[in-house]
């Protein structure tokens, strides 16, 4: 049940509230279309999702593939740019002259530069730690650099939902390693490195609120995240296993704000109704959606959708965490089942929510994206359904 308070609007279309037992949360502050676009938000921080160590060549995934500033897919042949300070060409690579230089102003500055080089030559980082060790530490480094570039933008980042005690432990034992580590960082003149707990809250708060990047979509290969962005606004968004919202990004399109998220409705909601992302893709299975929501984010989902399926038998729930039931619920219906936007959970006592996967979850090959109508014109919902994992348009049955 969400509390009213008076907080400031986040959008026109969206109001941050207190809701009981999930923290703040943001809920509709008008009646909302099925496509309408209803947060568009800057990342207050990136950072590259692969690790320190150098990939040997002839590894298809690296971060050199990616633009070392606005993580877009770097062409072979178009002119890209390496840092001129970096040991390594390959270390920092720049789409455009503009990257590069908006890079050393603010994302890959000397002292950045100087830190992941540090790291970089640090054995107990690179040799013995797992790679997402390396991503944490890759983060701490763009954390501390924002608290140097911009105080206010640092201060909202500490203010970010950390998640509860759930998962404390884990982020204290990774922040003791690698405050050890980055206490040793070049740190310019008067400062020094933040104290474990500050360390260790940081942590948290990448967490709950860093939004993956994906590498592009292919039909073939698993495609894993490129970057984390934490975003200011869109981290307010809580978790539903059934959204009435998703995220849409375009970061090899577009030239400026390539790494914006943007959040659309993926059906009609009445004014003052909750909006919530899935913070995963929709087709997981109940045990794997607890148990991550429970690590990563600290938290017992009781959603309507958990509600049913948690007296489900979970006899049929893969490991790769796809759940076979619903597969099989999935053909049986037809697209034209629902009968309005609004998402009505009724009919099917045992699985009411297969409307939701017959309508919002794309069924091309390795996909199992969201999809969420285009904008709607003249207050009419759009019958083109845009997917935002693999970006294919559907014309759906009205
Ligand atoms: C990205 S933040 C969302 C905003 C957050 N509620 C706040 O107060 O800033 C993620 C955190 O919100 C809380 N949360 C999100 N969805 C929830 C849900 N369905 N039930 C309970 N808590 C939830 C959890 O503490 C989670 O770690």
């Amino acid at each position: 049940m969400a509390v009213e308070e008076n907080h400031a609007a986040i959008s026109t279309a969206l109001r941050l509230v207190n809701i009981e037992g999930k923290g703040k949360g943001l809920v509709a502050s008008k009646s909302l279309k099925g496509g309408e676009i209803i947060l568009q938000d800057s990342p207050i921080l990136s950072y590259s999702a692969f690790p320190l160590k150098r990939q040997q060549q002839g590894v298809s995934s690296s971060s050199s593939k990616y633009c070392a500033h606005c993580y877009k897919l770097l062409v072979t042949g178009s002119g890209t740019l390496a840092c001129p300070t970096c040991s390594h060409p390959d270390d920092a690579v720049f789409c455009s002259l503009r990257c590069q230089s908006l890079a050393l102003s603010f994302t890959h500055t000397p002292w950045v530069c100087r830190s992941l080089s540090c790291l970089r030559n640090c054995p107990l980082l690179v040799d013995q730690q797992p790679d997402d060790r390396q991503v944490q530490a890759r983060f701490l480094v763009a954390a501390f650099n924002l608290a140097m570039i911009s105080p206010s933008s640092f201060q909202t980042l500490m203010s970010l939902d950390g998640g509860g005690p759930q998962g404390g432990a884990a982020d204290f034992d990774a922040a003791t390693f690698l405050h050890s580590i980055i206490s040793s960082l070049p740190f310019p003149e008067g400062l020094s490195a933040p104290s474990v707990e500050i360390t260790a809250a940081l942590l948290s708060k990448d967490r709950c609120n860093a939004f993956g990047l994906m590498e592009p979509f292919s039909e073939h290969e698993e495609r894993s995240v490129r970057a984390y962005s934490i975003y200011p606004n869109a981290s307010f968004f809580n978790h539903d296993c059934l959204p009435n919202a998703c995220r849409f990004d375009y970061v090899d399109g577009g030239a400026e704000g390539n790494t914006d998220m943007i959040i659309r409705m993926i059906h009609d909601v009445p004014e003052g109704r909750e909006i919530c992302l899935s913070y995963f893709p929709v087709n997981l299975n109940y045990l794997l959606r607890q148990k991550r929501l429970l690590d990563d984010y600290g938290f017992s989902c009781f959603c309507d959708r958990c509600n049913v399926e948690s007296k489900w038998s979970h006899e049929n729930e893969n490991e790769d965490g796809e759940d076979d039931t619903m597969e099989e619920e999935d053909e049986e219906m037809s697209p034209s089942d629902g009968e309005n936007n609004e998402i009505e959970h009724e009919g099917d006592d045992d699985f009411p929510h297969a409307y939701f996967f017959v309508s919002f979850v794309c069924d091309k090959e390795n996909c199992g994206g969201t999809l969420a109508p285009l904008q709607p014109s003249n207050n009419k919902t759009s019958n083109i359904m845009e997917c935002n994992v693999c970006g294919s348009l559907n014309k759906e049955e009205m």
